[in-house]
């Protein structure tokens, strides 16, 4: 009786609490007397190692947090034929060795057998080999992919979104043209009208499926015209720098890049019917017991670090692969992590804080967990070892995972020649002539060495 009575009281001030969270975390319904009455569905786009893995965590949430978003998530899966290996237990004597859509055994055995093997995916995870079926009537976008494909995806995106998406963008690269440099996230936000926030961190990807506790950071800067909430404040850079301006009262608003330049793009407000899309909404989509997030508000300073360290792995895995060892290693991470802080104060200072470098998931700790365990420093270690080239490393022991830092390291030298910088960025310009002969390993320790060491 007694515990019926406690019993009763829990549920009805878990009721109570509620409805109090839900007037204190989501203003809009204030405003309209009522809870949302649409929740958010999500699609994943992209399906590799990572792309597979968010979608898991992702897809967990959203059966977690049934109140906010539909259950299903959509993932866009790149379609190949692919034959189950005989060492999984998916494989079946009767159809043997014969290929078969990818998206047929994800959905069919809730596995990604090829580029996240003998990892269960929740049944809620909906392969699709359409881009335009999956993004349809999704809110909320999370762009999963080598950062190589991006641009053709993104193309065919335009026009097939809903107006008011948001977007994360978990890919680590920056997007050169010519002489210009943008951030993925800002490039595919102007492209398809949208604003897109960054998620990166210390993150190898096989870890994190396995459930091995990390930690990330999400970088969101919502739009004025979302939300009333405050950003919740903390180390990271406050909503003052909000890269948009509210130019009239119609729910619109220009979308500005991370350097505070107007873009074409305009943003349309996300209905009120909608769960307001504010820093604890990206949070319960992310955050798992296994994978914390923190949220912070520097998408530049988030997306570049993601990207730069990729350079710096492929020195930490040369001078490894050399037969040097962990003090060598330090020095080209310390002097990497250097360039990367210079690099984002001189071309994105207006938005960038050190602080997300030096304190946050997707700086040093990415930093540290990539030049020891991640793909590019695998490979770049094993191309010294055999005295081979990187990118034959990765043709034949990747099993068609992509390496993103050769390309950066190409992308950002190129950038920084066309404006007469590479000199101030040693380190970046000896991975570059490394990995295209013109210089070795060995010329490491004079390359980076500045002029009063
Ligand atoms: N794997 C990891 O541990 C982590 C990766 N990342 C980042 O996540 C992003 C995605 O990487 P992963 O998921 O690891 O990819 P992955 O390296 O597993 O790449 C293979 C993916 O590319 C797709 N693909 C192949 N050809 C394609 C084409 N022509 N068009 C479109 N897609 C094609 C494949 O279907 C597959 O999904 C990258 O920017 C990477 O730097 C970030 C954190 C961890
Ligand atoms: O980004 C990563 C870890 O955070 C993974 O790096 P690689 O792509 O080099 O494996």
């Amino acid at each position: 009786m007694i515990s019926s009575k406690i019993a009763s009281t829990i549920r009805a001030s878990s009721r109570l609490a509620q409805v109090s969270h839900q007037f204190h975390s989501t203003p809009r319904s204030m405003a309209t007397l009522g809870a949302p009455s649409k929740k958010h569905k999500v699609t994943v786009v992209g399906s590799g190692n990572w792309g597979s893995t968010i979608a898991k965590i992702v897809a967990e949430n959203t059966k977690a947090h049934p109140e906010t978003f539909e259950e299903d998530v959509q993932m866009w899966v790149y379609e190949e034929e692919v034959t189950i290996p005989k060492e999984s237990k998916h494989y079946d004597e009767s159809s043997g060795d014969k290929p078969q859509k990818l998206t047929e055994i994800i959905n069919k055995y809730h596995e990604n057998v090829k580029y996240l093997p003998d990892i269960a995916l929740p049944k809620n995870i909906i392969a699709n080999p359409s881009v335009e079926e999956a993004v349809k009537d999704s809110s909320i976008l999370i762009f999963n992919l080598p950062h190589q494909f991006i641009g053709r995806i993104s193309k065919q995106l335009e026009g097939k979104i809903l107006p008011f998406a948001r977007g994360v963008s978990c890919i680590k690269g920056v997007n050169v043209t010519e002489s210009e440099i943008s951030l993925f996230s800002e490039w595919i936000g102007e492209g398809l009208g949208i604003y897109c926030g960054a998620l990166s961190g210390a993150n190898i990807a096989n870890e994190i499926a396995l459930e091995k506790w990390s930690e990330t950071t999400v970088a969101y800067d919502p739009p004025v015209i979302d939300s009333q909430a405050a950003t919740p404040t903390g180390p990271s850079p406050s909503s003052s720098q909000i890269n948009l301006t509210i130019t009239d009262t119609d729910k619109q608003q220009d979308l500005k890049d991370s350097r505070g330049r107007t873009t074409k793009a305009r943003l349309r407000a996300v209905p009120s019917s909608y769960p307001p899309l504010d820093h604890s909404v990206f949070k319960s989509l992310f955050h798992r017991p296994y994978f914390h997030v923190r949220m912070v508000s520097d998408v530049a300073g988030v997306s570049l670090g993601g990207a730069l360290k990729n350079i710096v792995a492929l020195a930490a895995g040369f001078v490894e692969g050399r037969g040097w060892g962990d003090n060598a290693k330090a020095a080209v991470m310390r002097v990497g992590l250097l360039e990367m802080v210079e690099f984002g104060k001189e071309f994105f200072g207006h938005s960038v804080h050190t602080a997300t470098f030096t304190e946050e998931s997707c700086g040093v700790a990415d930093l540290i967990t990539s030049c020891s365990g991640g793909r590019n420093f695998k490979c770049a270690r094993m191309a010294a070892e055999r005295n081979v080239s990187v990118a034959e490393v990765e043709k034949t022991e990747l099993n068609g995972q992509m390496l993103q830092g050769t390309s950066t390291a190409k992308e950002v030298n190129s950038f920084l020649k066309a404006r007469g910088r590479e000199d101030a960025y040693p380190l970046f310009k000896a991975v570059l002539d490394i990995l295209e002969g013109r210089k070795t390993v060995d010329d490491i320790p004079d390359l980076v060495a500045r002029p009063d060491e």
